[in-house]
């Protein structure tokens, strides 16, 4: 059986996503964006502690460490924790090159070979079209090296929301932390209205 995915991608008419002027620059590490946040944040002690920076283009690199907490056959990586990561991966590059809040409604994710613990994944992903509030996104994730071996892709389709979204929806003890320490979280501006 092929394991090649023959859909068209993105599978709109889009047009091509323009990096926004302010998004950071090539090269530029990028702060976790919520310190509880299970994919980036310092605050989560068994999280992923994806680390990412900006890439020309519209294209981010993370880079993410398999540890013991992340396993799900011995000393292999968890596949719904590496699908985690590309959801992480994928939704930075929207998030800080678009500079729009925006959240993941549909995440496929094509796992190539075993990730063992250890592990250092490099994931590139890349803005792949816009259509109207929908961001198309994929991604690569080579092992141990930016050349190394494609052990998993994923392809996501955002949606671009309004900062209610998250008003209306998150636990209100978790705003209400944020409202008492705004340092939780990235404080760059965005743009609120999709
Ligand atoms: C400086 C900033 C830095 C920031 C860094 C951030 C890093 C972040 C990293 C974090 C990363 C982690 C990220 C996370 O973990 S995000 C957390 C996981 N995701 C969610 O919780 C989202 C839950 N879903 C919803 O809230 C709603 O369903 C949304 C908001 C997505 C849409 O509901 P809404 O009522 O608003 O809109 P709509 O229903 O009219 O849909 C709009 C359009 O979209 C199309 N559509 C929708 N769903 C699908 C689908 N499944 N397949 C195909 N198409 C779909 C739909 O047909 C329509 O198309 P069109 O009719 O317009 O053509």
């Amino acid at each position: 059986m092929s394991r090649t995915t023959t859909e068209v991608w993105p599978p709109v008419p889009t047009e091509a996503p323009q990096r926004h002027p302010e998004a950071p620059a090539p090269g530029a590490d990028l702060p976790q964006h919520y310190a509880y946040c299970f994919g980036c944040g310092d605050g989560v002690e068994q999280g992923l502690h994806i680390r990412t920076s900006a890439c020309e283009g519209v294209t981010i690199r993370s880079r993410f460490t398999v540890t013991e907490a992340h396993q799900g056959a011995p000393g292999l990586a968890h596949g719904g924790l590496l699908a985690c990561a590309f959801d992480e991966a994928l939704g930075a590059a929207v998030g800080n090159l678009l500079r729009k809040p925006a959240v993941t409604a549909k995440l496929e994710t094509e796992f190539v070979r075993p990730v063992p613990v250890g592990t250092t994944l490099f994931i590139d992903a890349h803005l792949d079209g816009v259509a109207g509030r929908k961001v198309y996104v994929s991604a690569e994730g080579r092992l141990d090296a930016e050349d190394g071996t494609v052990a998993v892709r994923a392809r996501a389709l955002f949606v671009q929301v309004k900062l209610s979204h998250f008003l209306e929806n998150g636990r209100p003890e978790d705003l209400a932390k944020i409202a008492d320490n705004p340092e939780l979280l990235t404080r760059r501006s965005v743009e609120l209205n999709p």
